[in-house]
């Protein structure tokens, strides 16, 4: 096992990546603060990791809250379900709350942690490959609306996040190469030998290898906890990590959340950060070039849906978190390794960037 710690002062806690962890309760035990625990996970995760989970927590007293899977269900009716289930079981401020599942559950549950009584405990266990490397660090918590994504949520830190690699291996393809599209994303944003290094095993990454998976989990994670360290709120550098996502979270809107799954979005949010960047002359056409084919080859699309319109986009983007005093910023690339979070752009480039994006 290998733990990794995102420095927080007083709100600093572990990352656990390995194999198996799910089944001990040794780790787990030190972060939780009472003799009751939630775990809140998904219909789909239930049969598969529940049972393990539960047997780890035997010493504790378990309510189970089992949501539906997706996220279209990331809103206030699931969200009540959650509060219902604590208040139902007469939770008090000393339990833990323990989400068990894909960045959905994670989101959520930290969200109903953050609110219940005014604020609980709660640990990560992040089962997809996109939480485990992206939303289960970093403490955003929150749910979606129909006019935009993540609109609703606040900044709360888990006590503990325990990545379990093993769990991957029930994972559909689709949700593989929506985590690289995250873990690509750090190679964009901070890090050019990572980026060389995912190119060169993308296959074998897509294929699961253990030893490789784990190294990507890993380096991924490290970045994020540097970044979101230096940044918990996002007055500044943590922005770099929304690359791709202020034309990702569009589409996710436009075509209803759950069609495309994030990483898909993002994937494709990408490209058309790096187009843009190409435009404005930041990088050059074998840099563009370069970085649409790594985005492929990770399985994810590389243009956005054909239904829509640059206006659709331009109408959706206005609603992006980044926009401040009416004014949209993007994060782009100065080179493959270094973002920049900017509302310094032509908007000329910008246009030909989304219409180019239909064409
Ligand atoms: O942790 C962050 O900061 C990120 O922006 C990471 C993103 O990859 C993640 O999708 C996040 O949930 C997006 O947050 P939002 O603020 O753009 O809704």
């Amino acid at each position: 096992m290998q733990c990794l710690n995102v420095d927080l002062g007083d709100r600093s806690y572990p990352i656990y990546i390995g194999a198996r962890l799910l089944e001990g309760p040794g780790l787990l035990a030190p972060h939780i603060s009472g003799k009751r625990v939630c775990i809140v996970t998904d219909d789909t995760v239930a049969p598969l990791y529940l049972p393990a989970l539960e047997t780890a927590l035997a010493a504790y007293q378990i309510t189970r809250v089992v949501l539906p899977t997706g996220e279209a269900f990331k809103n206030w009716a699931t969200l009540q379900q959650i509060f219902d289930a604590l208040l139902g079981e007469r939770h008090d401020r000393k339990t833990t709350l323990i989400a068990l599942g894909g960045g959905v559950i994670g989101d959520m549950t930290g969200f109903a942690a953050a609110c219940y009584q005014r604020g609980v405990n709660f640990i990560q266990i992040p089962t997809t490959l996109l939480s485990q490397v992206d939303s289960s660090v970093g403490g955003k918590t929150g749910i979606n609306h129909p006019a935009g994504k993540n609109m609703i949520g606040a900044f709360y830190q888990p006590q503990a996040v325990l990545i379990d690699t093993s769990s991957l291996q029930t994972l559909p393809e689709r949700e593989i190469s929506a985590g690289l599209a995250e873990i690509i994303k750090y190679g964009l944003i901070r890090d050019a030998e990572f980026l060389d290094w995912l190119e060169r095993n993308m296959a074998s990454l897509r294929a699961l290898d253990s030893d490789l998976v784990t190294e990507a989990i890993m380096r991924s994670c490290a970045i994020k906890a540097e970044v979101v360290a230096a940044d918990e709120r996002e007055g500044g550098v943590r922005a770099i990590l929304n690359l791709g996502h202020t034309f990702g979270h569009a589409i996710e809107t436009h075509q209803g959340y759950g069609s495309w799954l994030h990483g898909e979005a993002v994937g494709a949010g990408m490209v058309m950060a790096l187009d843009l960047s190409a435009r404005l002359g930041w990088i050059d056409v074998q840099q563009f070039e370069r970085g649409r084919r790594i985005i492929a080859a990770a399985g994810l699309p590389v243009a956005p849906p054909e239904s829509m319109t640059v206006d659709d986009f331009r109408r959706l983007m206005a609603v992006d978190k980044k926009v401040l005093d009416g004014q949209l910023r993007l994060v782009l690339l100065r080179s493959l390794g270094e973002a920049i979070v900017t509302a310094d752009f032509d908007t000329e480039a910008l246009s030909a960037c989304l219409a180019g994006a239909q064409s």
